[in-house]
């Protein structure tokens, strides 16, 4: 099934991060700025309360057409009725998550090697998120840092489009498109700023710029 998203500005919710104004509103603004996708990522939240901020997520997000994609739990994702779910190489097998999800749900992957790019099977996977591009205190248990090379390198290998996350901000908008990867994945570089509007903002110029 073709399935239609657009991974240009794609922003990775953080409780933490957004605490001051929350992520409900976070989420508000940042569409309102030209964000693309939203991922509720809450590494400390149960499934429960998961579907309990995933579905105020899709509430604000009604008629928006921006796609609201659940990290690492494939009931809540369901319960929700968000868009997708994304995985890791550590969380639940992709093809055991598509089984679940069924096929009408986007389905991303995280992969940090060319290796790991080669073996995605696009049937199962619609697309993969590169990196860290750079070191990042968002994600303390992230893998060594790739740079653009590494990126670029591991792009060539994805058999479906890819994201580019970790470490990323306006300006790098450019290289990770010059890479391959159709986007850029942000967490702090809107989450926690005093303008999430007018940094999503930013970040869409930077992309519409890199692409004419
Ligand atoms: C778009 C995107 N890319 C990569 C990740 C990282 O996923 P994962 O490796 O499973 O790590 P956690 O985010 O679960 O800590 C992501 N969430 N989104
Ligand atoms: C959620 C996530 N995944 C990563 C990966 O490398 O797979 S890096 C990361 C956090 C990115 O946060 P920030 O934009 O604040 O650097
Ligand atoms: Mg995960």
């Amino acid at each position: 099934m073709k399935k239609i998203f657009d991974l240009s500005v794609y922003l990775v919710l953080d409780p933490d991060l957004c605490r001051e104004i929350g992520m409900i509103e976070t989420t508000r603004l940042a569409v309102a700025g030209g964000v693309t996708m939203i991922q509720l990522r809450d590494k400390q939240a149960d499934t429960a309360k998961l579907i309990e901020t995933g579905r105020a997520l899709k509430a604000v997000l009604s008629g928006t057409g921006v796609p609201l994609i659940i990290n690492d739990d494939v009931e809540a994702a369901i319960a929700i009725g968000a868009e997708g779910l994304h995985v890791g190489q550590s969380d639940m097998a992709a093809v055991m998550a598509r089984q679940r999800a069924g096929h009408g749900m986007i389905l991303g992957l995280s992969v940090e090697t060319e290796d790991l790019a080669r073996r995605v099977d696009p049937s199962i996977v619609d697309y993969v998120g590169i990196g860290p591009v750079f070191a990042t205190n968002t994600k303390p248990d992230h893998k060594q840092p790739i740079g653009f090379d590494g990126l670029a390198r591991i792009v060539a290998m994805a058999p479906v489009p890819a994201v580019a996350i970790g470490g990323i901000k306006a300006e790098h908008a450019g290289p990770a498109l010059a890479a391959g990867a159709k986007g850029i994945a942000v967490v702090s570089a809107i989450c926690g700023q005093p303008d999430p509007e007018a940094a999503a903002r930013r970040i869409a110029a930077e992309i519409e710029r890199a692409r004419t």
